[in-house]
């Protein structure tokens, strides 16, 4: 790192975060500064990428630098030392909501082409998509994770359960998933027992198609290759809404359009062909001419469509005859198909189990419902899940054990770095990986429209992911089992590495290999008793259950440490690991109440300031570290989170007895006297001004808060909003 880099470097993002920090980062910075430790930002926003991504587009004073690839070097540097919040990963509605904007502030940014025909329209689209979707995460996380709840945490969630909703053995809540010719069923995968380069063509009756070069992987990289078929599909998802309407539960969908942001917005536009068939079936050529594109929802659908009085009736015929959807919002009639990033399944599985299997009907009450996930990669997780809770009842969180994760993440590891190597089929014809010396790694016949995927996981970080899971069992002893289906071929290929890395370190009775199903029954099992597990898993399942196990044990996966080993031996501290939490925005917008809870915040604070302290030898970070823990302790003890409701304590008020117990911590520490001196008057303040400082926060609430823009505020809207305080301004400075 240069001698310019700041020690610490805090990400500016998007939505709920960000304007937390409108609050937090202030605190951050002044305390960290007081034991000269500089807390710098980079932007990764949303708005912060596309203004980077055009310069051309820009005045001198509006462009903005490339945050991101510069953070993506920082984090390949020995020590980088990064706190990452989370961001949106746009689908392409949130892309085309935040450029317009962006427009309208005065930013000349060019219109988003749906269908682009000109080259110059393919160039400018080519740069939008590489905004969309997982784009920044795959870059930042140059190392795997390791996720859990803090001891602290867990035991304040056992002393205060949250509520949960009660299961019934009778619900008729399931899982729907295809019986073949998915990703799951088709998969092929081999270990490369040298470098290569690869191409992957489609050859047809008429010749040769390259659909991609120069793709290259270092020796042991696990290649995998699979298709979905479209037919499949169709039949299936038309086979679903038939049975849910006999069923009588909601119709339901649950994709990750963001991170799988090339095949899944694909299969999300069949769900809603297939429920709009008829009409498709009789205007899709009208409809295709006005722009219309499934795979952007519903939403767009109707909005392209509103002056087509023919078109709209047709809808409403059909929607009379579907059954009840599942809904996004039902007082604005924002349906699961919609728009392809409101339903994101590693949170909307788990908030429907712990509901009791339960989803929000077009009625605005809740009921059973088909949860629809086509792909049988990880479907049985939800499933065995559903069925397991349907058996004994919802979990205790009073006396539930708990499930860590460690999992497969670095270098864009498995299906989440495949979206440079997925296609939709333009025709029938055999798909092929060829090396080059020639080699097929691996072929397939495909239709017109299947979806034809190839991920990898490289060696390096898969020994490094065995051997973390190694260091963290010998922490913990907990029950430790690998997540790997040996009848799955890449899971295979992984256990493969596993085993001979376990024998090697003797250690292999102490660890088990369970296929996802087996594996979640057996992890809620153990939990059941109060005991502890933790799952070791590929990218995809550590997305999934690291919100699925924190929300049935905490309620919520926004408490969970969050930390990022990163492979050239620097720090990545995520905090949380759930999203921006839009909903949270919204209320805010409304009721000037943000009830986003930054307890994650505070735990990744705690663990950079301790990583720069062994980093660098810093003793003065070291006490900040230890003096963050003892606030985080405070903040749960004393219930100060914040309250969900407008007119209670809010996130604002939470920062402030954070700061207050952290300057208290500080003061009363005796390993640095001079901080101690320092921060003794701070703590006073905080103390004596308590009564002004809650007053002044409690009267900010109530009303509706301008904050200049949604995706691109306005940085001083947002500081009057999130530092309502004067009291507390004037004691931070
Ligand atoms: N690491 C990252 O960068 C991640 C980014 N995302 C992005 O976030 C956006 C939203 O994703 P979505 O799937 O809706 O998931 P979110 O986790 O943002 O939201 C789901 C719900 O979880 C609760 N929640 C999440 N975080 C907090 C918190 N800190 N405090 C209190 N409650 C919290 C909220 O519940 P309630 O409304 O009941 O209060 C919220 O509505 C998307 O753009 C997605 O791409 C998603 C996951 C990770
Ligand atoms: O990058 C994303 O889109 C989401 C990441 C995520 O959900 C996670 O890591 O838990
Ligand atoms: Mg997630």
């Amino acid at each position: 790192m240069s001698d310019t880099t700041p020690d610490i470097i805090y990400t500016k993002v998007d939505e709920a975060p960000e304007l937390a920090s409108g609050s937090l980062l202030p605190i951050i910075q002044k305390f960290a500064a007081a034991a000269g430790v500089s807390v710098g930002t980079k932007d990764i926003s949303l708005a912060g990428r596309i203004l980077a991504t055009f310069p051309e587009a820009l005045s001198a004073e509006q462009q903005q630098s490339d945050d991101l690839a510069a953070l993506g070097e920082l984090v390949k540097q020995p020590d980088a030392n990064v706190i990452k919040l989370p961001n949106i990963s746009a689908s392409e509605p949130q892309l085309v909501a935040a450029v317009k904007e962006l427009q309208e502030q005065g930013y000349a940014l060019p219109d988003y082409p749906y269908s682009p025909s000109t080259d110059a329209e393919k160039a400018v689209r080519a740069k939008y998509d590489t905004i969309k979707g997982s784009a920044v995460n795959p870059v930042l996380r140059e190392g795997n994770s390791d996720r859990r709840a803090a001891a602290a945490v867990k035991k304040f969630a056992q002393n205060n359960p949250h509520r949960m909703g009660t299961w019934s053995a009778d619900s008729k809540t399931r899982v729907a998933a295809m019986d073949g010719d998915d990703f799951f069923s088709n998969e092929k995968s081999a270990t490369l027992d040298k470098a290569a380069t690869a191409k992957i063509v489609l050859e047809t009756a008429d010749g040769e198609t390259v659909l991609k070069e120069g793709v290259s992987y270092p020796e042991g990289t696990v290649v995998d290759a699979t298709f979905m078929s479209a037919a499949a599909l169709d039949a299936f998802l038309a086979d679903e809404i038939a049975k849910t309407k006999e069923e009588g539960t909601l119709f339901s969908l649950h994709m990750k359009a963001t991170m799988m942001k090339v095949s899944d917005p694909i299969i999300f536009g069949h769900a809603v062909k297939q429920w709009l068939k008829p009409v498709f079936d009789k205007y899709g050529d009208k409809m295709a001419e006005l722009g219309v594109n499934a795979n952007g929802g519903l939403g767009s659908l109707l909005e392209r469509v509103k002056d087509e009085p023919e078109i709209l009736k047709a809808i409403e015929e059909v929607r009379a005859e579907r059954p009840p959807m599942y809904m996004v919002d039902s007082d604005r009639g924002i349906t699961n198909l919609h728009v392809p990033s409101d339903v994101i399944i590693d949170a909307s599985m788990p908030a429907l189990i712990r509901a009791g299997g339960k989803g929000w009907g077009p009625d605005g009450k809740e009921h059973d419902t088909n949860c629809v996930i086509p792909d049988n990669s990880y479907a049985p997780v939800y499933d065995a899940s559903i069925e397991f809770f349907k058996k004994n009842g919802a979990l205790n969180p009073a006396t539930a054990g708990t499930v860590q994760n460690i999992g497969l993440m670095a270098q864009k590891a498995e299906e989440y770095g495949s979206h440079p190597t997925t296609f939709e089929m333009p025709k029938a014809g055999t798909v092929k990986m060829i090396l080059d010396d020639g080699t097929v790694l691996h072929a397939h016949d495909v239709a017109e429209g299947d979806i034809w995927r190839s991920a990898s996981a490289r060696k390096a970080p898969i020994e490094d992911w065995v051997n973390l899971a190694i260091e963290r069992q010998k922490a913990t002893g907990y029950r430790s089992i690998f997540w790997l289906d040996a009848n799955r071929a890449h899971d295979a290929e992984l256990i493969a590495y596993v085993k001979p890395i376990l024998e090697a370190k003797g250690v292999a009775d102490k660890f088990e290999i369970m296929a996802p199903r087996d594996a979640t029954i057996a992890s809620l099992e153990t939990i059941t008793k109060g005991e502890n597990t933790i799952a070791i898993t590929g990218n995809v399942l550590r997305d999934y259950l690291t919100d699925l196990f924190p929300i049935l044990e905490l309620a919520t996966s926004a408490k969970m440490l969050s930390i990022v080993k990163l492979m050239n031996g620097g720090g990545l501290f995520e905090t949380g690991a759930g999203g921006s939490a839009p909903k949270h925005v919204q209320q805010l917008q409304k009721e000037n109440h943000l009830r986003w809870d930054s307890l994650g915040e505070f735990c990744a604070l705690g663990e950079s300031f301790k990583f720069l302290a062994d980093q660098k030898d810093n003793a003065k970070a070291r006490v900040l570290g230890e003096a963050v823990e003892v606030a985080t302790q405070g903040i749960l003890d004393h219930d100060r989170s914040p309250s969900r409701k407008a007119g209670e304590p809010d996130n604002r008020d939470s920062h402030y007895w954070f700061a207050r117990y952290w300057a208290e911590a500080l003061a009363a520490q005796s390993d640095d006297p001079e901080l101690a001196a320092h921060f003794a008057p701070i703590a006073k303040a905080l103390a004596d001004n308590e009564s002004a400082i809650v007053s002044e926060l409690a009267d900010a609430q109530g009303n509706p808060a301008d904050l200049g823009g949604y995706y691109h505020g306005d940085a001083d809207k947002v500081s009057s909003v999130m530092r309502p305080s004067a009291t507390l301004n004037g004691i931070i400075g």
